[in-house]
């Protein structure tokens, strides 16, 4: 080890910088992509992936030619295959590329704000709660919704938990589908989301959840579900249904996925 540290030596001071800068800069690109794919089907292929490198490998060593050159065919089926089995998760870490800073333009809402809104959400949902209402309510954050809305009932409407267990009571007109949540406003409801086609979803669960997940999927967005069959209460968010939940650790929960973390949240200003 110290034999290969020896290059060190002859290093100008701004290569050694250079050095760490890119060696910084693939290690926090690795860590974004671990925490992208943790917990989701992209881990269990590349593990499978993993698997196969390490066979191919071996064979090779082992000079098993046949088995060797399966594998490598394996190998090369599987890397073209891999943008397509990892368009979701693909498509989810484009879309975090392109909510940086730099791209955005959106007005700020503040802790203050949005802590209101988490107060009148965890107030609407024990309600529904106690009902067993069944509810999907989606919080937009950075990925824009606006293909969802569209399909819903445009609806503008400051948020409040009288008026969104309104709009959840059974046999009423919106009741049906998907709330979205935009700043302070609840922007469209009985909207039809994507529902998503992941295995790991307990099969209890029906398409509420399924939808629910659905749209952490493809978006940044949070959605928290109340069962109508059980009365629990859900969260999804990166593609990550967390169930069960209770008032404290659902407002733990959304306090840590919606507060601004320091500047203040890319959503629409609240207005009292
Ligand atoms: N794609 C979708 N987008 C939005 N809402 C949906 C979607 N699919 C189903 N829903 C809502 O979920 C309701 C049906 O829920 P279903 O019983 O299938 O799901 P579930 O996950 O088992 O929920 P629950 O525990 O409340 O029964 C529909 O009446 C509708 O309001």
């Amino acid at each position: 080890m110290a034999a290969q540290l020896q290059f060190l030596k002859y290093l100008s001071l701004e290569d050694f910088i250079l050095l760490l800068i890119d060696i910084t800069l693939v290690s926090y690109v690795l860590y974004k992509l671990i925490i992208l794919i943790e917990g989701t089907r992209a881990a269990q292929l590349l593990k499978g992936l993993a698997v196969l490198f390490i066979a191919s490998f071996i064979s090779e060593k082992l000079h098993l030619t046949t088995v060797s050159w399966i594998l490598d065919q394996t190998r090369l089926m599987i890397l073209v295959a891999l943008p397509v089995v990892f368009q979701p998760e693909l498509r989810r870490a484009l879309e975090q590329l392109g909510r940086g800073r730099f791209f955005t333009s959106t007005t700020l809402l503040g802790a203050a704000d949005m802590s209101r809104l988490i107060n009148e959400l965890i107030r609407a949902v024990e309600v529904l709660r106690k009902h067993k209402t069944g509810a999907l309510i989606v919080i937009e954050r950075g990925t824009g919704l606006n293909d969802y809305i569209e399909n819903g009932v445009k609806v503008e409407g400051i948020v409040s938990a009288e008026f969104l267990v309104n709009i959840f009571t059974p046999l009423t007109p919106l009741h049906d589908g998907a709330v979205i949540i935009r700043g302070d406003r609840v922007m469209a409801a009985a909207c039809f989301l994507p529902l998503t086609d992941s295995p790991y979803l307990s099969r209890q669960l029906g398409s509420r959840h399924r939808a629910a997940l659905g749209i952490t999927e493809i978006s940044d967005a949070v959605a928290i579900v109340v069962s109508e069959e059980t009365g629990t209460v859900s969260v999804a968010a990166e593609g990550q249904l967390t169930r069960y939940l209770e008032e404290k650790s659902l407002r733990e929960l959304l306090e840590q996925l919606l507060l601004p973390k320091s500047q203040g949240f890319l959503l629409g200003k609240w207005r009292s």
